[in-house]
């Protein structure tokens, strides 16, 4: 794709659109490229935002992953260039927006649209991990939706190469696992508990563990505090699946492709 042959891009190269949505270091923009009249999502970071030498090792680790991934379920990003005040990162649209947005306007998913979405997360994570990559910070906000409601992973910002055991906190507190919340060395199994959680919120429209304040929700991680809500019917085998990824022991946990053979999934994910 025109995209990537070209090696240095430049602002003047795109034209700008619709405000996409903001992050923590950044807002993003629609944009497409002049020439090909391609569209893509521009991220826009403020150079003095971020720690100078924090981000050239967060950059170039972030692209370094990103480039190594081509799976349908994981955002691309394509290239990225700088000015003297701002970091461009040219990514992958995704037309259908955040995933979160969606679920807090719907309440919460169907089990079909539940277990598609689990299924696609379990098939971007098994890749992921199979490049030795860990995303450590799935969550609804990292979630997008394509054209076609694909979803795809975003911002591998906090993701890194899994060869060492890693202790970095990080990610967003309900969906951390016990072992992170104890600041263990931690392995893919994070990823695994991090699907559980993500499935309950889908079925229930909050995360599992969620409480008034953060040192709450911890001792809930920790106690895996576990209550299915009967606020509306949900299957029991979507419980059990997500009994089986809640699991203190990571080495316990579902694999992920034990969830891919799941009944719960077996009988409700839409075929990829
Ligand atoms: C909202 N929205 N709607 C549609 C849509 N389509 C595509 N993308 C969207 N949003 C952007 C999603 C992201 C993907 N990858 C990211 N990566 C990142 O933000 N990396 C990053 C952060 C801070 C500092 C650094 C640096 F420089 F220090 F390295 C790097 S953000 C969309």
């Amino acid at each position: 794709m025109a995209i990537e042959e070209k090696k240095e891009w430049k602002l003047q190269d795109f034209e700008i659109g619709k405000f996409l949505g903001e992050g923590k270091f950044g807002k993003v923009y629609l944009a497409r490229e002049i020439e090909s009249g391609f569209p893509v999502a521009l991220k826009v970071i403020f150079k003095e935002k971020l720690d100078k030498y924090q981000f050239w090792e967060h950059l170039t680790r972030e692209i370094v992953i990103q480039s190594s991934l081509q799976h349908p379920n994981v955002l691309r990003l394509f290239a990225w260039f700088h000015d003297e005040t701002r970091i461009f990162l040219v990514l992958e649209y995704a037309a259908n927006g955040e995933l979160y947005k969606l679920l807090r306007s719907v309440g919460h998913f169907t089990e079909k649209r539940a277990a598609t979405y689990v299924a696609s997360l379990a098939r971007a994570l098994a890749y992921c991990h199979e490049k030795h990559v860990i995303h450590r910070d799935i969550k609804p906000e990292n979630l997008l939706l394509d054209l076609d409601g694909r979803l795809k992973i975003a911002d591998f910002g906090w993701a890194v190469q899994s060869n060492a055991k890693r202790h970095t906190m990080c990610g967003t507190i309900d969906y951390l696992a016990p072992e992170m919340v104890e600041k263990k060395a931690h392995d893919h199994g994070v990823d695994n508990w991090t699907l559980g959680i993500l499935c309950y919120e889908f079925l229930y429209g909050m995360p599992p563990f969620e409480a008034a304040d953060q040192y709450d929700t911890l001792r809930r991680i920790m106690k895996v505090d576990l209550h299915f809500p009967s606020t509306h019917y949900v299957s029991s085998e979507a419980k059990d699946l997500i009994c089986k990824l809640l699991v203190k022991e990571s080495s316990k946990r579902l694999s992920l492709k034990q969830i891919l053979r799941h009944p719960w999934i077996m009988n409700n994910a839409e075929p990829s």
